[in-house]
């Protein structure tokens, strides 16, 4: 059936798919339906549509880079510098030098890569809506709260703790769990790493560390593939809509295909895929540990016109229990540069607020700020 749209990009006819079609999935909607245009479902208000550059419009700020050598060497006042400045001024940087095996990653990508290619009816063994499954396959944003979907379909895995989620992991294409564990373990390394030099530079002090890399190494990690197919007319929809990641600090996996943006000084700034390296982001979790010091920042995904695109983010929290508090190092009432910024909010809050609300802004963390 075709509609009329109207107001929106001139008068056109966009195609129209229905709901039980649309919840299958961007790729089953190429593969099995066939299209050469963006289904209305798809198409976003002219507002948040993004704008497609040549590579020279687009701005040429890119961001700061973390060299993990550096971290683990004597001299590191530096990079403890850049990374805070990093946090503070981007809420991202790019983590280059961190010792995971070129081949872990590469491994990480081609599994990921050949899981959305099975065949339907093997992906939609694990196509479900409710957000409290430990593996869970599904397109969209937020697929019961979207009005507008986005091109994406992603593949959830909860990583915590590994031996008791294990076996519920897809078990094809052959060797995907073993490529998804060995990625997780080496992530998960790395962000403690990466959160003890965070720490480090917003100056917690010793004890309050300690207590806080506890609940790290016990802590929530997510995995999250995401599968964004080439797209007919990018200039009409997302790949993801803005944005941001609720945890401490969100470590990005891009395959060759660039297309995430960050929100910068009012511009969306490309995060250039460089081989072998990840886009780390400050989360909403970090936002109220550091007092509002660092922030996380709104980011998205565009679409791409010929090529399809691959990422694997890796999230990464205190456990789903805890509560979520400025760190005691970082506020004291009885000095105004120290007040204390945000009420105390469980990870459980989080949870329940993203299930029920379309998060393209920070609304929920607004709500979470203390008035004066
Ligand atoms: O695909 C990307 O590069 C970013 C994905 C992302 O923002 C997310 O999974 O939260
Ligand atoms: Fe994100």
């Amino acid at each position: 059936m075709e509609k009329i749209i109207e107001g929106e990009r001139g008068v056109e006819e966009a195609m129209e798919v229905d709901d039980s079609t649309v919840m299958k999935g961007v790729r089953h909607l190429c593969e099995n339906v066939g299209i050469t245009r963006v289904p209305s479902k798809y198409i976003f208000p002219v507002s948040d549509r993004p704008q497609i550059m040549s590579s020279a419009q687009k701005p040429k700020i890119k961001l700061p880079v973390i060299d993990i050598g550096e971290l683990l060497s004597e001299d590191r006042t530096r990079v403890l510098e850049t990374l805070d400045q990093a946090c503070k001024e981007y809420g991202f940087f790019q983590v280059v030098n961190h010792g995971i095996d070129g081949v872990v990653i590469q491994r990480m990508i081609d599994s990921g890569k050949q899981f959305f290619e099975l065949p339907f009816e093997e992906r939609s063994r694990y196509l479900t809506t409710d957000t409290s499954s430990p593996v869970r396959y599904g397109t969209s944003f937020s697929e019961i709260n979207d009005e507008v979907f986005c091109w994406r379909d992603f593949l959830k895995l909860t990583c915590h703790s590994l031996d008791t989620i294990l076996p519920l992991w897809p078990s094809a294409p052959i060797g995907f769990r073993d490529d998804a564990i060995l990625y997780s373990k080496k992530t998960r390394t790395l962000f403690l790493v990466l959160i003890a030099a965070v720490l480090e530079a917003l100056g917690v002090g010793a004890g309050n560390c300690e207590s806080s890399m506890k609940e790290f190494e016990e802590g929530s990690h997510l995995l999250v593939l995401n599968c964004y197919p080439a797209c007919p007319e990018p200039e009409l929809t997302l790949g993801m809509p803005s944005h941001s990641d609720y945890g401490f600090l969100t470590l990005v996996l891009q395959d060759e295909v660039e297309g995430l943006q960050v929100l910068h000084a009012g511009d969306w700034i490309t995060a250039d895929p460089v081989p072998g390296s990840f886009v780390v982001n400050v989360g909403d979790h970090l936002e109220i540990y550091s007092n509002g010091r660092y922030q996380s920042v709104l980011h998205r995904v565009v679409a791409n016109a010929s090529e399809s695109r691959m990422s694997v983010a890796s999230l990464h929290s205190v456990a789903f229990d805890s509560m979520v508090s400025p760190a005691a190092g970082l506020v004291d009432d009885g000095d105004a540069g120290k007040r204390r910024l945000y009420k105390d909010t469980g990870f459980a809050d989080f949870i329940a607020y993203l299930s029920t609300s379309v998060p393209k802004s920070k609304s929920f963390l607004e709500s979470r700020r203390l008035t004066m």
